[in-house]
């Protein structure tokens, strides 16, 4: 129930709906001028991804985030967004060592940054923490197939569950999300025949980057299908601007201009 009547919010249980009826649209976002364009653009979710740590602040991997920073951040997309819903990434050492933390660092999030659920990478080895944070009533959606927060344990970022083994802890683990009451479930990077079982075989909306046309929908990392990150191209992506050439354009004429004293001119001065 909202107070706001004016704009219908999208809830988990919207997206719930959306399974087999019409595809989920997600995209990260990370402060609230991009995300404002996000949400008018007509998303149906909004990730605030931990990927900040490679795309706002320059690290190699996701894991030097800190929850204080991804609570900075999703602060500042909860101010934009009216009509999506927002999910937020718990970053890395912020949930892995005990449910009890885990629990309070879902809390923190939800308390400081008004975002309307949480995201954890893994199945199997973090489900007591998955269960607290549901039991608290914070809805969880979880992370499967490539987790870039275990890159040193993978080594590489190349395409996971292409071996039996690993394929079929995947589907258990999709399941046991699924029956631990997580509202939706994100497969990065597996072979779109694996993606396609998985969707097909559990209740709940699968959200996929990587992982083929079967999903119950797709997510992308904002800053790449605008173009905005140099040289980033995995296979998966779809680029819909350039916006890397077309800003490092924009400014190289604008140093242009005030070396030339063409701006300002006489309208642009009092
Ligand atoms: N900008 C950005 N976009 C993302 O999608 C993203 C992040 N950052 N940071 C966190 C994770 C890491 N992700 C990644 C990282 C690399 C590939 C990748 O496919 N890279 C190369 C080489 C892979 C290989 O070693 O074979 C590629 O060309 O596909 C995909 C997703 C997805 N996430
Ligand atoms: C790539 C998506 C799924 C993500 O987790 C992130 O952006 O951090
Ligand atoms: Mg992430």
């Amino acid at each position: 129930m909202s107070i706001n009547k004016e704009i219908k919010r999208i809830t988990t249980e919207t997206l719930r709906g959306m399974k087999g009826v019409e595809k989920i649209s997600m995209l990260t976002s990370y402060d609230f001028t991009i995300a404002q364009m996000v949400d008018a653009g007509g998303i149906d979710a909004i990730l605030v991804g931990d990927s900040a740590s490679n795309v706002m602040a320059g690290h190699e991997t996701t894991l030097p985030i800190t929850l204080d920073q991804m609570i900075y951040h999703a602060q500042s997309v909860v101010r934009a967004a009216k009509r999506c819903l927002v999910v937020v990434d718990l970053p890395f050492g912020s949930y892995q060592s005990d449910p009890q933390k885990a629990l309070d660092s879902a809390v923190r999030i939800m308390k400081e940054s008004g975002a309307h659920a949480v995201k954890l990478e893994g199945g199997k080895e973090i489900a007591e923490s998955i269960s607290r944070i549901i039991n608290a009533g914070i809805p969880v959606m979880g992370h499967l197939g490539l987790t870039p927060q275990s890159i040193y344990q993978f080594g590489t970022y190349k395409v996971r569950a292409k071996e039996e083994a690993e394929a079929q802890k995947l589907m258990d683990d999709a399941k046991l999300l699924e029956e631990l009451g997580a509202f939706s479930l994100v497969m990065e990077k597996i072979p779109a025949d694996l993606a396609k079982k998985v969707t097909e075989s559990i209740n709940i909306p699968t959200i996929g980057i990587g992982a083929g046309p079967n999903c119950d929908g797709q997510v992308l990392v904002v800053h790449d299908m605008l173009g905005m990150t140099h040289e980033f191209k995995p296979k998966f992506l779809r680029q819909y601007l350039n916006l890397y050439d077309e800003i490092t354009n924009a400014v190289q004429q604008y140093v242009a201009d005030v070396k030339s004293v063409d701006f300002p001119n006489e309208k642009e001065q009092y």
